[in-house]
């Protein structure tokens, strides 16, 4: 019982004499934070660091303080430098606003413009209807249907050796019925390819009776005729005197 009123010693003036804590037990003086209290003021004392003030930052020895102190002047070398802050007008402004709405899709922006978007390419203008068109072929003239002729075994040579072409020789088959053409030094029987060309037999005509490597090559040089026309080679194109 002694021990818990010991723990109320601040209440020393109602407790009478004899109830006076145990001199065993140390003394516990309860001080309220932030009250006034005579140990306070005593620097030497436990509680004179138990403050709630925050640490100086930066430190009183840190770099920053000795950096700032340097470049100021001598008197107010202790004074931390405090960074000024800048108003809209004092800060540099920003970039020009990319005119989106104004922007025409395909119409390249005028020159001076400054845009930090990339150009629009994906987005082109219409385009005109290109001269080469493909040919709506006849039913049953597809791809398809020609690598069907091909390994069908038909003969589609018109002839039965393979044979020496001289110009002079090509120059004679320039008909529909009849109509030969060497590309890359082959000579082919091209009658029977006209319905299937998707480029039109009209088109693939214009290299009947001669040397069409250059016509193909600037049309579609990505077509392999070597593989296409294989079943109608007829020969190989010679120069004209070794006939
Ligand atoms: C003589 C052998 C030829 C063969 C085996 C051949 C074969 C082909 C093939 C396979 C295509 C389809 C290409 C594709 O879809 O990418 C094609 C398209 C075409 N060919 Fe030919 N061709 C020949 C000659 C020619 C010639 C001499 C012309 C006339 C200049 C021509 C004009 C075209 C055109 C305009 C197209 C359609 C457009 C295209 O597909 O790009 N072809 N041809």
């Amino acid at each position: 019982m002694s021990y818990l009123r010991s723990w109320f010693s601040l209440d020393t003036s109602s407790s009478p004499s004899n109830l006076e804590p145990d001199s065993s037990y140390p003394k516990v003086s309860l001080s309220v934070p932030g009250s006034f209290n005579e140990e306070d003021e005593d620097d030497g004392s436990e509680t004179a660091g138990e403050d709630d003030a925050p640490p100086a930052f930066p430190a009183i020895n840190s770099a920053q303080r000795a950096a700032a102190s340097s470049s100021s002047s001598s008197d107010s070398s202790r004074r931390f430098s405090i960074p000024t802050i800048l108003t809209d007008s004092a800060l540099m402004p920003p970039p020009p606003i990319p005119s989106l709405a104004t922007r025409q899709p395909g119409v390249p922006a005028p020159k001076g413009s400054s845009s930090l978007l990339s150009p629009m390419n994906t987005t082109q203008p219409p385009r005109k209807p290109s001269k080469r068109e493909k040919v709506a072929l006849a039913p049953g003239f597809g791809p398809l249907d020609w690598g069907n002729l091909k390994a069908s075994g038909q003969n589609l040579r018109g002839v039965d050796t393979l044979m020496r072409i001289p110009p002079s020789v090509l120059k004679l088959h320039n008909k529909k019925e009849d109509a030969w053409t060497a590309i890359n030094g082959k000579v082919y029987n091209i009658t029977p390819y006209l319905p299937y060309h998707p480029g039109g037999e009209k088109e693939l005509m214009r290299v009947a009776g001669r040397d069409g490597t250059k016509l193909f090559s600037l049309t579609h040089a990505w077509v392999n005729a070597d593989f296409m026309l294989d079943a109608c080679l007829v020969g190989f194109l010679v120069p004209e005197q070794s006939s």
